[in-house]
């Protein structure tokens, strides 16, 4: 009788969950376009070419349950708006997906890059301030000098002729400058390794060993868990310090700080740092260094590159430089053009062109949302309206800002000229979205466009950069390289990025640099 008994309980079982199991699969999001799903692995052989751009569908679903929630991957700039702008439905855009398993340990729980509603409101009104582009002018001075560290860091290169990873020197920079604008203290990352700051030291080796599964780490890799522990105590402690010695000079009544970091501007507003105040603004911080270091970093790597190996938009920045700063190219030269008016920066429309094309084609970041169930949110598609209650929505910047239907046949070149005033009025400006676009949009964006034009400005004339290896110029036998339609020198093989956290450089930029040759280019 028992046996019986339990054969049927166990085909009850199996019957069940075969029936769900194809609801979840061939039902539930059936309303949904999407490549034909497999039973037992739904989406998860075909990740790759879903998440590849498709120019013929702009919504598909991925499922992936049971390792994660279905995702559908978003490649139209129609319906990007739907999901970044304020809506009834949500206030302050289709919330963000729950990543917080997947970076929580690098951002802390209350990082406000992953929080919602009024709590992400309230803290991203302290920090508004501290990034606004008149507060951030501020700073060029501070930036202006890390600057020209990191040049002399190129100079040794250009003297030696060796090849070097300009990624790492990119990324050291950038932790530099977020050190000074967000913390007013000197990181000192470009220095020698036993003289930077610990928490570029700790954060640097946290990014560097980040875990694919940091809930399973302890059981997986026991070493490597301790050790990241260890990582993220230090670095706690260090910004726990620092922020508590900001807000006591803060609220001290005899001493006057000159202290104009974000992290200050934030604390003014604060009456008490207690424990909860405390570790948002730590966590906060750590947003910052994660949020910040790496997609800049990245931004003037492909800059450099295509720079590099477009000899038309080399020439029209540096006759732009030259116009507006003074012919001058020496780094003190620039750095008193720029100090004796700040405003000279705003002018350089083509310098713009140059970094707002870079982001365009090389987008670091994207976006994650998630609509909760039972919302009933809808988004407005050519077939009509879609229901995506309880999925990810993944924003493709990638693939949104090479649209062809917006670029057309030049959407993959990189062409700095489309930009420029006359001819970037038929571009619909929600189809450029690097730093996402409605109330979460980055607040950073207005550092990285300070710091990229002071490097660029301080740079495209006193060097020339050649790339090696991946995507480096076809030479002639005569030492020429030859350009194609869009007036890029042909390459090897092309470029591309590798994802960690961020897409970037896949060998980390590897090039050569030499002091510029007036008049000379490969190509001539
Ligand atoms: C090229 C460089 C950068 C790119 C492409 C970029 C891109 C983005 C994108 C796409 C978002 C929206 C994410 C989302 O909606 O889920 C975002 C948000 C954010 N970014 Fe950036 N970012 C850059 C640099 C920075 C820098 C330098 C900082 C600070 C030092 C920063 C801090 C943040 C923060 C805190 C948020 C969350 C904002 C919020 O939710 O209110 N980012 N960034």
């Amino acid at each position: 009788m028992l046996i019986p008994t339990l054969w049927a309980a166990i085909s009850g079982v199996l019957c069940y969950g075969l029936l769900r199991l194809r609801f979840l699969r061939n039902t539930q999001y059936a309303h949904l376009p999407g490549p034909p799903t497999s039973l037992l692995w739904g989406h998860l052989k075909v990740i790759a070419q879903i998440i590849w751009p498709n120019p013929a569908k702009h919504f598909v679903l991925l499922d992936l349950r049971p390792a994660f929630y279905p995702i559908a991957v978003i490649h139209s700039h129609e319906l990007a708006e739907q999901i970044s702008k304020a809506t009834t439905e949500f206030r302050y855009s289709v919330p963000k997906a729950p990543l917080q398993e997947v970076i929580g340990h690098v951002i802390g729980s209350n990082s406000f890059l992953m929080s919602n509603g009024e709590k992400w409101k309230h803290t991203r009104k302290a920090f508004n301030v501290g990034f606004a582009p008149t507060h951030l002018a501020t700073f060029i001075p501070q930036i202006l000098e890390k600057v020209q560290i990191f040049l002399q860091g190129l100079d040794v290169y250009a003297e030696s002729g060796k090849e070097f990873n300009l990624g790492e020197r990119c990324t050291l920079l950038t932790f530099d400058v977020i050190g000074r604008a967000i913390l007013d203290i000197n990181l000192n990352s470009q220095g020698k390794d036993s003289e930077q700051h610990e928490v570029v030291r700790c954060f640097r080796e946290l990014l560097a060993n980040l875990s694919f599964w940091p809930q399973l780490e302890w059981l997986i890799s026991p070493s490597n868990y301790s050790r990241r522990m260890e990582l993220t105590n230090t670095i706690d402690t260090s910004l726990r310090s620092i922020a508590r010695d900001k807000f006591d000079k803060l609220h001290s009544d005899k001493s006057e700080t000159s202290d104009r970091s974000v992290l200050s501007l934030s604390l003014k507003s604060i009456d008490s740092l207690d424990s909860q105040a405390m570790q948002e603004s730590i966590d906060s911080i750590r947003t910052f260094l994660f949020a910040g270091y790496d997609t800049t970093s990245v931004v003037l790597q492909w800059a450099f590159y295509e720079l590099s190996r477009t000899p038309r938009a080399l020439t029209a920045l540096r006759e732009e430089l030259d116009r507006i700063l003074g012919p001058n190219a020496e780094p003190s030269a620039i750095a008193d053009a720029i100090l004796s008016d700040v405003g000279k920066v705003n002018q350089l429309s083509y310098l713009s062109a140059v970094i707002k094309e870079t982001l365009r084609l090389h987008p670091p970041a994207g976006t994650s949302r998630f609509v909760p169930p039972g919302t009933n949110f809808r988004l407005q598609t050519n077939k009509g309206p879609l229901c995506v209650d309880g999925i990810i929505l993944y924003i493709n910047h990638f693939s949104i800002q090479r649209d062809r239907t917006v670029h057309g046949e030049s959407a993959e070149a990189w062409i700095p000229e489309r930009w420029l005033e006359s001819r970037d009025e038929s571009i619909p400006a929600s189809s450029w979205r690097p730093f996402e676009r409605g109330p979460r949009n980055c607040i950073g964006q207005e550092l990285v466009n300070l710091e990229a034009r002071l490097v660029l400005a301080m740079t495209a004339r006193r060097y020339d950069i050649t790339k090696v290896g991946i995507g480096a110029p076809v030479l002639m036998s005569d030492g020429v390289a030859n350009v194609d339609e869009w007036g890029q020198y042909l390459i090897t093989e092309p470029l591309y990025d590798t994802f960690n956290m961020s897409a970037k450089p896949v060998d980390g930029t590897m090039v050569t640099v030499r002091y510029r040759q007036q008049n000379e280019s490969i190509g001539n």
